[in-house]
């Protein structure tokens, strides 16, 4: 097995790659007050239930957050189609793609009314089909049809920053460095579209040469006319070039955005949400963060997060609409690496992301089936938040639709050793995925991020898949499915993104020709620099972030990125995620050693956590001979699944 694995880790490393931390800055962060940052350490747990152990523990014990290192903004693109109407609207147009139109309209103000009055005519169709009454929530599917055209919403995104006026500067600062031509080089439309190439430059911080600059955003078409100017004015070799573009029109607010990421022209309740997934008196509370909370509604996961009102909330200050859309971006961007939204041409996809189906505006009171859910878990596991009464008629909510993931791992019981190194592989695989793709790293992956469910009658014989640069991989399941929820932290990169936008423009018939060939490089694809952007969270505004106490996990592993990142956030240190695995690996011990103390599981466990300490990235990790026998090739996995059933790797 050694040899054959051998290859196989080899060519994971060559795909995954270990790469130094670089540097590139997109935005400047919106800088708050402290606020009161409330913080529990309490990681109780345990064993109860009747056919598994439980874990449930009497009170969420999230890292909570302080609001004061919030203002993420957001950039990237997806093989996103046209904002699709409803299925019974054939008579609805298509709105006009701002992103198509901007470059005519630079010096003026971009015109939305278009898209505005086409999103009131679909809400308006939407309300006529979505309201159905509970009985009849069955046959509501507006959640599983929606396509977001995110090369659009990035693009109004990026309208309303520069239209920003100069009081929201700090807020709104575009400061982005672009992909470099060496890199660019690498986006050919050559088999090796997909490389790991598409990365922010490293920034050398030393030499103060660099200043980071704020880039014209060129909303170049995806013709890419405008493209050589755009990258000329980026100064490549000396280092990105500050300017700015006066703009003085009118533009969409955050608010207005959303609206239009979710169809509609207006909030609606949240009875009217609720009530197209499930009767209302069936909703359940399934638990709870600092900002949102989340509720079970039929088969899938509401998460309701109030923003934009004045009332502070679990002690902090509501989120913003920017802050908002922002997630919601991010959530897509993650979506779109999924199996089921990707061609076979994708590099990189995985399922381990908890699939946003949905967003909705929603606005006025908790409706009282949520109360109702609320208090009842409250009278249960005991909530650390604000009960939600006093939200006035004027209050916004963001419901995310989200597939069900199942219990977090905190309240978890975890059975064999089968499903520790079950967890630990989907994770590490989903973040490897991620990373490749987009730089991604998740920030803030304690053990309510990560969900689980198990099948009732667990199939030894289960795999997942996911493609890692390239290579189509397989994991043995024993029957858990992992989700990661929650990038409030995360960080990522869109450059890849907008790399397959392009050949997925060029795999429908769309011509894309090779414009620019700096310095003999070679032929590139037409690259919308514009939209090649970083998200991230600047933690270092948050300084009790890395004040938990001393010896507690979670809050070592916070210290142990600021180490990494030396507080440069905005910059890619894949390291970030092999500190949570570290983190991960501890929770899992912690979780095994009732079922298995001091043996060979506890031994493997702590030399797989020893030989991470080394690792730079999910890449890896996953490249760790402790995943040699849950990883399997494609032809692997077929004469896996084809033979009979296969025994558990070690079972305690
Ligand atoms: N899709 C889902 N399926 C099942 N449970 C979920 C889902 N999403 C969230 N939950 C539950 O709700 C809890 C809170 O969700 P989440 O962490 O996303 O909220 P948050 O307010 O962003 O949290 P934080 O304070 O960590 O930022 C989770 O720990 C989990 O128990």
């Amino acid at each position: 097995m050694a040899s054959r694995e051998g290859d196989r880790w080899s060519e994971i490393v060559a795909s995954g790659g270990v790469r130094q931390p670089h540097i590139s800055v997109v935005y400047g962060r919106r800088r708050v007050e402290e606020s009161t940052g409330r913080r529990t350490t309490d990681m109780r747990g345990s064993f109860g239930g009747e056919q598994r152990p439980s874990f449930a523990p009497s009170k969420r014990t999230s890292w909570n957050r302080s609001l004061s290192i919030r203002g993420r903004e957001s950039i990237f693109v997806a093989p996103g189609a046209n904002l699709q109407p409803q299925k019974n609207c054939r008579a609805l147009k298509q709105p006009p793609k701002p992103c198509n139109r901007v470059k005519k309209n630079v010096g003026g103000p971009p015109d939305f009314r278009k898209e505005k009055a086409y999103f009131a005519e679909v809400d308006a169709c939407d309300l006529m089909e979505e309201s159905p009454s509970p009985k009849n929530f069955g046959t509501w599917t507006r959640g599983m049809d929606i396509d977001h055209d995110l090369p659009a919403i990035l693009e109004r995104w990026q309208i309303s920053k520069l239209a920003m006026p100069v009081s929201s500067k700090a807020l709104f600062d575009i400061i982005e460095t672009p992909v470099i031509p060496s890199v660019l080089s690498n986006c050919s439309t050559s088999n090796n579209l997909f490389s790991n190439s598409c990365r922010t430059p490293e920034k050398d911080r030393g030499s103060g040469g660099h200043t980071m600059g704020a880039i014209p955003l060129g909303f170049s078409d995806i013709e890419g006319t405008n493209i050589t100017a755009s990258l000329s004015k980026l100064n490549i070799k000396g280092g990105p070039v500050e300017t700015s573009i006066p703009w003085n029109g009118e533009a969409l607010t955050a608010f207005d955005q959303i609206l239009m990421v979710c169809k509609q022209s207006a909030p609606v309740t949240l009875a009217e949400v609720f009530s197209a997934y499930c009767e209302l008196g069936s909703i359940k509370k399934l638990g709870e963060g600092t900002y949102g909370e989340a509720y079970r509604a039929g088969r899938t996961v509401c998460k309701v997060v109030p923003f934009d009102g004045d009332l502070l909330v679990n002690g902090e200050t509501q989120k913003r609409s920017e802050e908002i859309l922002g997630e919601v971006l991010l959530s897509l961007t993650l979506n779109n690496l999924r199996s089921n939204r990707v061609g076979n041409e994708q590099k990189d996809s995985c399922d381990g992301f908890i699939e946003t189906r949905d967003f909705r505006v929603c606005q006025g009171p908790y409706d009282p089936s949520l109360i109702s859910a609320w208090e009842d878990f409250d009278a249960k596991r005991g909530s650390e938040n604000d009960h939600p009464k006093d939200f006035t008629r004027e209050q916004c909510y963001i419901v995310f639709v989200l597939a069900d993931g199942g219990t977090d791992l905190e309240s978890y019981a975890l059975v064999d050793y089968n499903e520790a190194h079950s967890l630990l592989v989907q994770v590490t695989a989903s973040l490897a995925v991620a990373e490749s793709a987009c730089e991604f790293e998740h920030r803030d992956l304690h053990w309510g991020n990560i969900l689980l469910t198990q099948d009732d009658t667990p199939e030894r014989n289960n795999t997942m898949s996911f493609i890692l640069g390239g290579k189509r991989m397989h994991a043995r399941t024993f029957g858990l499915t992992v989700s990661i929820i929650d990038f409030t932290l995360s960080r990522i990169n869109t450059a890849n993104l907008f790399c397959l936008v392009e050949i997925k423009n060029a795999a429908a018939g769309i011509s894309i020709t090779n414009t620019w060939s700096p310095n003999g490089m070679g032929n590139l694809l037409k690259f919308n620099v514009a939209r090649t952007a970083i998200l991230f969270l600047d933690l270092s505004a948050d300084p009790a972030l890395f004040q938990g106490k001393k010896g507690d996990k979670q809050a070592e592993t916070y210290r142990r990125m600021k180490e990494i990142t030396k507080e440069h956030w905005e910059g890619s240190y894949p390291k970030t995620n092999v500190v949570w695995l570290i983190y991960l690996v501890d929770m899992v011990l912690q979780k095994m050693k009732p079922l298995a103390p001091g043996n060979k599981v506890e031994r493997e466990l702590r030399s797989f956590k020893k030989r991470l300490a080394s690792y730079e990235s999910a890449g890896d990790c996953l490249a760790d001979p402790f995943f040699a026998d849950v990883l399997l090739t494609e032809d692997e996995r077929l004469s896996f699944s084809n033979g009979p059933s296969v025994g558990d790797v070690g079972d305690v």
